[in-house]
């Protein structure tokens, strides 16, 4: 039996994940009225990066299922383009994260994308690979494709485990 870490799943907000990425939701700045004000445009809510000669930004749907037994072993990161996920069936996830740099396990934090919630992960940013907290969730997901090796992994010396807070609190 190994031993767990267990950290608190914090609410996703843009303040307290601006040092991973961006939040995509309607949340935020006002939107811009357009299409003769029958649009609102929630404007420019994340930069897709690409790094180096060749690379271009791709769109993937993942269709993906839950983690069972939430225990996060790896964490990987993309040091040459940002990473988006938008859920296309209002499916609620974990964004997992640590900032970029060397990796910290200490640094591990959990946050909750409720509600249609999504986030673009940063060039470099650690997190664990998308985790959906119902079956068959869809994400759009927009992300770099083009030569290099894009994506570096880590193993745990810890496992983390993130624990939701309470219904209702
Ligand atoms: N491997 C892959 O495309 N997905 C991961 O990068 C992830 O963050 O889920
Ligand atoms: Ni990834």
């Amino acid at each position: 039996m190994s031993v767990l870490r267990r950290i608190a799943v914090e609410r996703l907000t843009r303040e307290a994940f601006e040092p991973f990425g961006d939040v995509i939701d309607t949340h935020g700045p006002a939107p811009l009225l357009i299409n003769q004000g029958r649009t609102e445009r929630f404007h420019r809510l994340a930069g897709i990066e690409c790094l180096g000669h060749g690379a271009r930004a791709i769109l993937s749907i993942f269709r993906g299922q839950p983690l069972l037994p939430l225990e996060i072993h790896m964490m990987e990161r993309h040091p040459l383009g940002s990473q988006a996920f938008v859920p296309m069936n209002g499916g609620d996830f974990l964004a997992v994260v640590a900032p970029p740099g060397d990796f910290n396990e200490t640094e591990v934090r959990a946050f909750w994308a409720r509600g249609g919630q999504g986030v673009n992960y940063r060039p470099g940013t650690w997190h664990a690979p998308l985790l959906p907290l119902a079956a068959d969730s869809d994400y759009l997901v927009v992300d770099r494709a083009g030569p290099g090796v894009n994506c570096d992994e880590v193993l745990l010396n810890t496992p983390i485990q993130p624990v939701l807070p309470e219904e209702g609190s």
